[in-house]
């Protein structure tokens, strides 16, 4: 058993309650309403512009050229791919770069980002990588299900580009290196002792994951 299936067979409710969501199953069942989904895709615009911070804050945590070189490749991979798919992904939901711009951070998008970055910065970088753990390495495993689930018909599904992106092979080989990074960081900085405190972490940040999929579902009104 590697690190990471510990953390998550520490924190059993806490994983489901975000790989297993509601709104993830909609999405697979198609079912989801869009105004959820084009809700999701622009908080998680924001989210990612914070997740970038947090993997350029992981550079500067990094203590070797291994693990800054690592850090470095979250931050490009967020920046020069996931981002830019993101924005294509919005703009055929309607959704232009001015709307992006123009979107403000709801409470669930500040409360899991500033989260993992206060992980990060009162901690160390396992700290880190254990926080960011359930976001690279989650939607990994939720793309791939969904995909299997779907089979042939996630061609013509709704929800296929963002199934596709996170199930495909670039999202996936990205993850396994994320989990093997983790693993090696682990070996390194992580006592018995310390693993209930990254369990914590672990689970937190597994919740604040499931709460941002909720606040797709359950968006606030104007104010
Ligand atoms: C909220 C959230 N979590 C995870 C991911 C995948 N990087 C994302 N785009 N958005």
């Amino acid at each position: 058993m590697d690190v990471f299936d510990r953390l998550k067979a520490a924190a059993p409710d806490a994983w489901a309650s975000y790989v297993e969501h509601d709104f993830v199953r909609r999405m697979g069942e198609g079912s989801l309403p869009e105004e959820a989904f084009r809700t999701y895709l622009v908080q998680d615009y924001l989210f990612l512009i914070q997740f970038a911070r947090a993997y350029a804050l992981a550079v500067y945590k990094g203590r070797s050229l291994a693990d800054m070189r690592a850090a470095q490749a979250g931050l490009s991979a967020i920046l020069d791919v996931e981002m830019g798919l993101h924005v294509r992904l919005c703009a055929r939901w309607g959704l232009s770069p001015d709307d992006l711009e123009a979107a403000t951070e709801e409470t669930g998008t500040v409360a899991y980002t500033r989260f993992v970055l206060d992980a990060g910065a009162a901690g160390d970088l396992l700290d880190l990588h254990v926080a960011l753990a359930p976001c690279v390495i989650g939607y990994a495993e939720i793309g791939r299900r969904l995909a299997e689930e779907i089979g042939p018909g996630l061609a013509t599904h709704p929800y296929r580009e963002w199934i596709g992106e996170y199930a495909g092979e670039a999202y996936q080989e990205l993850a396994t290196s994320a989990r093997r990074h983790l693993g090696d960081l682990a070996a390194r900085a992580m006592t018995e002792s310390r693993f209930p405190d990254l369990a914590r972490l672990f689970a937190q940040a597994s919740r604040l994951e499931a709460d941002f999929w909720q606040m797709a579902l359950d968006p606030r009104g104007p104010r």
